[in-house]
């Protein structure tokens, strides 16, 4: 299969230097990364080990590929639709944090899938990147029910070695995926602390809180989504990746733009089409705004 990974950055890379052994893989990058990896090489360290030699470019336009991969920050994902909208892509997915397929679908002709990525990745230096932890790509139709694409795209990363599941459920998993990074994410963020830091303590509840508005919200936008599920999805979160610095807490230390409005900021605004008022995600995503427009980005 021919891979255009839009916006190869941590986690970009990662994945399409584990797609690279087995398919024709092009990461459209930012230099000096793109450059190092053109002419040296990828190394992936740390959970998964090896040396590729994907192609590597800083041209976003004019490609043809069988699918576009989008891994760009949600806040880049209005620039990357206009880029892929200038390329001949047979399929597009993406698998960022927060609800960004719905821009995507917008701005694109080519078929969109939805994803979600639990694989852990941070780009060490240019040509370098490191899986910090093994996880899983789960994807499948927007919409959700079956999809031949699919099927297809997952037996392409299955082939590749990814762990990867297609699913015929997305829309309550994107939510569900949703509802723990607007609790887990923005808690962690604003406390500076790691994800097992939130169990037992007030921010605990208050992350509960974040995720059960969320779930409200799928609701709305008829999706199932059970208050109990999503409360439980933040715990077994919470549990499993306790030594985690959430990403958007690590935007915060590195003085870097947060994914709130493609998370809290979401949660607000779909609930406000449905004249619903989400108070925990508004105070969540005022504070990371706040911090924003201060002295947060450096
Ligand atoms: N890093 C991780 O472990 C995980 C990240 N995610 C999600 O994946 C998405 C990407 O995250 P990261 O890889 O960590 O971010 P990142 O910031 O490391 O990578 C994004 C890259 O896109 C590049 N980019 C943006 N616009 C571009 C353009 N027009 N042309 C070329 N390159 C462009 C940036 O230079 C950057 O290197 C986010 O939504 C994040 O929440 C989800 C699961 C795990
Ligand atoms: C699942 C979680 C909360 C893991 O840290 C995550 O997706 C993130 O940090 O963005």
């Amino acid at each position: 299969m021919r891979i255009l990974v839009f916006g190869a950055g941590s986690l970009g890379t990662l994945v399409g230097g584990l797609l690279a052994p087995v398919h024709d893989v092009t990461l459209v990058a930012r230099d000096p990364h793109a450059a190092r990896v053109s002419t040296a090489g990828l190394d992936i360290v740390g959970a998964e080990s090896t040396h590729v030699s994907p192609a590597a470019t800083t041209t976003e336009t004019g490609h043809s590929a069988d699918l576009a991969l989008v891994t760009v920050k949600s806040f880049d994902t209005a620039a990357a639709a206009d880029a892929l909208a200038d390329c001949d892509v047979g399929a597009v997915l993406s698998i960022q944090n927060g609800l960004t397929e719905e821009m995507l679908a917008s701005r694109l002709d080519a078929p969109v899938l939805a994803g979600t990525a639990t694989y852990g990745a941070r780009l060490v230096e240019p040509g370098r990147v490191e899986c910090t932890g093994v996880g899983r790509v789960v994807l499948g139709a927007l919409d959700g029910g079956p999809d031949p694409l699919a099927e297809r795209v997952g037996k392409a990363f299955r082939v590749a070695g990814l762990n990867t599941l297609v699913a015929a459920d997305m829309p309550r998993r994107r939510w569900e995926k949703l509802a723990v990074n607007a609790g887990i994410n923005a808690v962690t963020a604003l406390s500076r602390v790691e994800n097992g830091a939130l169990a037992g303590d007030d921010a605990h509840d208050l992350a509960h809180r974040a995720a059960r508005e969320t779930a409200r919200v799928a609701r709305l936008e008829r999706v199932s989504l059970p208050n109990r599920v999503a409360r439980e999805a933040v715990d077994r979160v919470v549990e499993k990746t306790a030594a985690n610095r959430s990403s958007m807490l690590q935007d915060v230390e590195a003085g870097k733009r947060t994914e709130v409005d493609a998370i809290n900021g979401a949660v607000v605004d779909i609930a406000a089409e449905h004249g619903f008022e989400v108070p925990t995600n508004r105070t969540l995503a005022a504070l990371l705004r706040a911090w924003e427009r201060g002295e947060g980005i450096r």
